[in-house]
């Protein structure tokens, strides 16, 4: 166990070999292996004497890979059917050393059979060429956000919220955003005018952009991204007297992360009872703001990657008994009914570790007996040892609860990580904030070591930096007032965060020159909210990005101070503006970027969206900005109608030029003077090409063949147009949408 003792808690980075990656080859299963951790969690009595070996087996494993499809896009169905009907045959009778792999299958809990699992090790999806193939599927595929990437268990606490399109929800610990992706689609099924609103929070700031760039292959009107300590989550206004409170939160919290251990190797050499002690009031100080931000009736998931009953059932206890009678914890026993299970714990036991080089385990039966521990110890001892909360211990109501209702996910069940999760609901009609609850100085968390399911530890101090601290001990006198009766005015009073260097948010004039040529040009119907447009300056200016929002995102815009609020992002990019030397060519400066096409569909004038045909879409595929002299004769009829810029087809379903398109694709595209060009980025061609031709068509040559100069440099100036425009939508995909500022 060399790595263990050389380890330092809460530095250690996560395990890389060379190239920077973990690997399961380089951290020998032999050193997989902590006795604290056996130590405690046998003494825990989380598992049966007999289902110990298989317990600790299946958590030196490598993991799966898990992944979902993007439910809310158009074309789930064809992706799940491609997976079924192109890759699983050729994958069925893979051989490697003598040894059978089995093929990807469906997660048999997972609804709609959305998602997949590949038990196949790494080695064969190296080695073996179907697997290599469907690979290369899934990586394009999660490129391009029509799959994601996620650990199976963490697919868990997003489903039991079952949020609807109209909810108001918070996502409270969200980066880097696997189940924020979750909740934006449940929000927007398949691209509906969703009326609901998510904010997604992180107190990391540079994890506040890692979920900033999530979410951009997933944007949503309803979306808002802010960079907040989640247990001082400032309360909302809505205008007119209102507050915000939702209908679904998530605190899928900070914690110590060994349900993780079959892929944060790491975890293995440093794991110690007291990280989980350490995060415990962090925990319930989340908890305890999630239910103060409820609305009645309302469902709040909890959700930890770790074992340990401490930072799972003794936070739900304690955050219940503050709000004695006021919430509930939900029988999902009907919920997932094909997920095994364990019922949450209610009784369980607390531990302290010794310091020094041989840490041990020293049991404490109660709050009172670890304090004359305590009290006991050498005084240069006792410095060290922290103060932790009375609220660690089993309450003694804790077998009324309801406890047993949580869910406790193990490796060795269904080959996953591990997992907690507590759904609780809100009864009763009043809305009142919590009573503070009793907790101890909370103890400083700079060496304690949180990890998430992605594989990326942080120290929890700098994951809640920085007024985590400031926030826990004088939580009720910092909480910001509810400011629901104050005008957009006096809540731009209220205190600003000066360190918070962040453009600000204002709504542009609805009958602003830019917005009239817009509605103009695509003929926008009366219907389309043309006052929801969002920009990045502080004087309503349309500069380069439109953002679309919806009213309730306008809403907690207009009406808090966006600094207090720590805004990162709002809304979803509508339109673009295309600069370019032929600009005063163009009818209209701006373009809908791909991502917004489905948003503005129904309100485009009927005659704004041409339909044509696969055989057009073969030849804006396999050329990057084809010349219109190349296209059918009816193709070539629309091309010489439509004004110079940006215009809308509807690709119709059918199978010709070698290609299959099994429904509508609705898509952008921009007009130069003699070419045109597909306005999606080049990595989503290729995934469109493989989908629709089974086979990657792109060419995307520089200028060729024996063309003379002249005509090759007339083209390549015509071209310009499009080409920034297909390289803005590129470029804009990393930094523009990361950012969401003008
Ligand atoms: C378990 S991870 C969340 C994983 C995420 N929900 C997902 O599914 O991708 C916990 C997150 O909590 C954040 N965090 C730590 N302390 C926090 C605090 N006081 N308030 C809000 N977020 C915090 C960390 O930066 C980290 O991103």
């Amino acid at each position: 166990m060399s790595r263990k003792k050389n380890a330092k808690p809460g530095r250690s980075k996560p395990f890389r070999n060379r190239n920077g990656q973990g690997s399961w080859n380089d951290f020998p299963v032999s050193e997989r292996t902590n006795k604290l951790f056996e130590e405690y969690y046998k003494g825990q009595g989380i598992l049966s004497e007999e289902e110990w070996t298989p317990f600790l087996e299946s958590l030196k494993n490598d993991l799966p890979t898990t992944f979902r499809i993007t439910e809310s896009r158009a074309h789930a169905s064809v992706i799940n059917d491609m997976i079924k009907t192109r890759f699983l045959p050729e994958m069925q009778n893979v051989e490697l050393d003598g040894k059978k792999f089995d093929p990807p299958f469906q997660i048999p809990w997972f609804p709609g059979s959305m998602a997949w699992q590949v038990d196949a090790p790494k080695r064969v999806i190296r080695k073996s060429e179907p697997f290599k193939r469907f690979q290369r599927f899934l990586v394009g595929e999660t490129e391009v956000g029509n799959l994601s990437r996620q650990e199976a268990v963490s697919m868990i606490p997003p489903l039991l919220m079952e949020v609807k399109p109209h909810h108001a929800c918070l996502d409270m610990c969200a980066a880097p955003g696997s189940k924020t992706a979750q909740i934006i689609e449940a929000l927007n099924p398949h691209h509906t005018n969703s009326p609901g609103l998510l904010i997604a929070n992180d107190a990391d700031h540079k994890r506040t952009f890692m979920l900033v760039h999530q979410t951009g292959r997933m944007p949503s009107k309803g979306l808002i991204v802010t960079n907040l300590d989640a247990s001082i989550i400032p309360t909302m206004s809505l205008g007119n007297g209102e507050t915000l409170r939702f209908d679904r939160i998530l605190a899928d919290v900070p914690c110590s992360g060994d349900g993780t251990l079959r892929k944060n190797l790491e975890i293995w050499g440093k794991w110690g009872c007291n990280d989980g002690n350490s995060l415990h009031s962090l925990q319930l100080r989340i908890l305890l703001r999630a239910m103060s931000l409820m609305k009645p009736g309302g469902r709040l998931v909890y959700s930890t990657c770790s074992f340990n009953p401490v930072e799972n059932e003794a936070v739900v206890a304690a955050a219940l008994n503050t709000n004695k009678g006021q919430f509930s914890i939900v029988d999902a026993s009907g919920l997932l009914p094909n997920l095994k299970r364990r019922p949450g714990l209610s009784s369980w036991k607390v531990a302290t570790q010794t310091s020094g080089a041989e840490k041990q385990i020293v049991w404490q039966d109660s709050f009172e007996a670890y304090e004359s521990y305590v009290k006991d110890l050498p005084e240069s001892d006792r410095e060290k040892t922290r103060s932790w909360s009375s609220t660690l211990w089993p309450p003694a109501n804790a077998e009324e609860l309801g406890l047993e209702h949580a869910l406790r996910l193990v490796p060795h069940d269904q080959d996953t990580g591990g997992f907690f999760v507590c759904v609780i609901e809100k009864i009763g009609a009043a809305e009142t904030e919590p009573a503070n609850v009793e907790l101890s100085v909370p103890p400083p968390l700079d060496d304690v070591v949180v990890a998430d399911e992605t594989g990326t530890s942080t120290s929890a101090k700098r994951a809640g930096s920085p007024s985590i601290e400031e926030g826990s001990s004088k939580r009720s006198k910092s909480e910001p007032e509810a400011s629901g009766s104050k005008s957009q005015a006096q809540s731009k009073r209220q205190k600003r965060d000066i360190g918070f260097r962040e453009e600000p948010f204002s709504y542009v004039d609805p009958d602003h020159a830019e917005i009239k040529s817009i509605a103009n040009y695509f003929a926008l119907k009366e219907e389309f909210p043309k006052d929801n447009f969002l920009v990045r300056n502080e004087y309503g200016d349309p500069v380069r990005v439109l953002y679309l929002t919806n009213d309730i995102v306008k809403r907690i815009v207009q009406n808090n101070d966006f600094s207090r609020m720590r805004l990162i992002s709002a809304g979803m990019r509508g339109f673009v503006r295309q600069d370019s030397a032929q600009r005063a060519e163009f009818y209209c400066k701006w373009r809908i970027p791909s991502e917004s096409i489905l948003e503005a569909v129904p309100y485009l004038g009927d005659d704004k969206i041409i339909d044509t045909d696969v055989a057009t879409l073969r030849m804006l595929i396999e050329e990057q900005y084809p010349p219109i002299v190349k296209f059918s004769e009816a193709s070539q009829k629309w091309m010489n109608e439509i004004p110079l810029g940006n215009t809308i087809v509807r690709f119709m379903p059918g199978d010709e030029a070698e290609g299959h398109l099994s429904m509508p694709l609705i898509m952008p595209v921009w007009k130069a003077n003699t070419s045109m060009a597909l306005l999606i980025d080049k990595k989503e061609k290729s995934m469109l090409s493989l989908r629709t031709f089974g086979e990657d068509i792109c060419t995307f040559a520089p200028l060729k063949d024996n063309k003379d100069e002249d005509a090759a440099d007339e083209e390549a100036a015509e071209e310009g147009a499009a080409d920034q425009a297909v390289e803005e939508a590129e470029g804009e995909e990393g930094e523009e949408r990361a950012v969401n500022k003008s």
